[in-house]
């Protein structure tokens, strides 16, 4: 089965401090993947080095078989938060200018995200509230038809009857081919979408498992077992 990541020996350094070291991991296609690790562990820094936006690393990374950045971004759709975009700016003007350069936005898709997640085109990016910002970057994220999708934390400021209804609608929108990572620091929202659990803990990857494995394994669930990992709280210093 051909991999649709394949991350070797990536080691990562920002201001003398080493943020990422030794990572290995490699997924298929096909998968609903959770991203998770306490604050800090560094969940953010791997997606933006997936994707090609952190640079300067040590090691591999291949997505869809490409290991350049400029082509590994075409293959992904990143959550970023549309920190380029002015207050003033439309919706409307955000879909267009994804539609002019993303080949792969599919702009039907987005209408039924848009009206799923009760967007406006008309309203202003200035006047969302964290919550719909948070909507309007799942439709954008996910009306690309990427083989890899990256959303970081997408569901933070989304009230709780909301966040369920999304994760279960996650999967009708997703190509079956597609995989897609999600991190989050609520797994028991969405444990019932994912079937691998990738775990970062002391820079690196501590566990990555298929959530069935896992609890056979380990006799608990998915979000006991996590929480039996950190069961005291994260250190506040990076190691040097
Ligand atoms: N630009 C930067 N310069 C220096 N250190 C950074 C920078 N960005 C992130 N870091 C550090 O890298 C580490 C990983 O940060 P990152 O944001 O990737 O973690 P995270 O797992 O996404 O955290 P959270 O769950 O809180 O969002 C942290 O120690 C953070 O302080």
């Amino acid at each position: 089965m051909t991999k649709i990541l394949q991350i070797n020996d990536l080691t990562y350094r920002k201001n003398n401090q080493t943020i990422l070291k030794n990572v290995n991991l490699s997924l298929d296609k096909g998968h609903f993947v959770g991203l998770a690790g306490a604050n800090g562990a560094g969940k953010t820094t791997l997606m933006r080095l997936i994707v090609g936006v952190a640079k300067g690393y040590q090691g591999g990374i291949v997505v869809n078989g490409q290991p350049a950045d400029v082509a590994r971004k075409s293959f992904v759709s990143y959550s970023d938060e549309l920190r380029g975009f002015k207050d003033s700016t439309s919706i409307k003007d955000i879909q267009l200018f994804y539609r002019l350069v993303y080949p792969d936005f599919d702009s039907e898709r987005y209408q039924e995200l848009a009206e799923f997640l009760n967007l406006t085109g008309t309203k202003r990016l200035g006047s969302l509230s964290k919550g719909m910002r948070e909507r309007l970057m799942i439709a954008l994220t996910l009306a690309r038809k990427a083989p890899l999708y990256l959303l970081d934390e997408p569901f933070s400021g989304i009230d709780v009857m909301s966040r369920k209804k999304i994760v279960r609608g996650m999967l009708n929108w997703v190509d079956q081919s597609s995989t897609v990572i999600i991190s989050s620091h609520h797994l028991e929202e969405i444990t019932n979408i994912l079937d691998t659990l990738v775990i970062i803990k002391d820079q690196t990857i501590f566990d990555c498992r298929s959530t069935d494995e896992l609890v056979e394994q380990e006799h608990c669930s998915v979000e006991e077992y996590f929480e039996s990992i950190y069961d005291t709280l994260p250190e506040d210093d990076v190691q040097k």
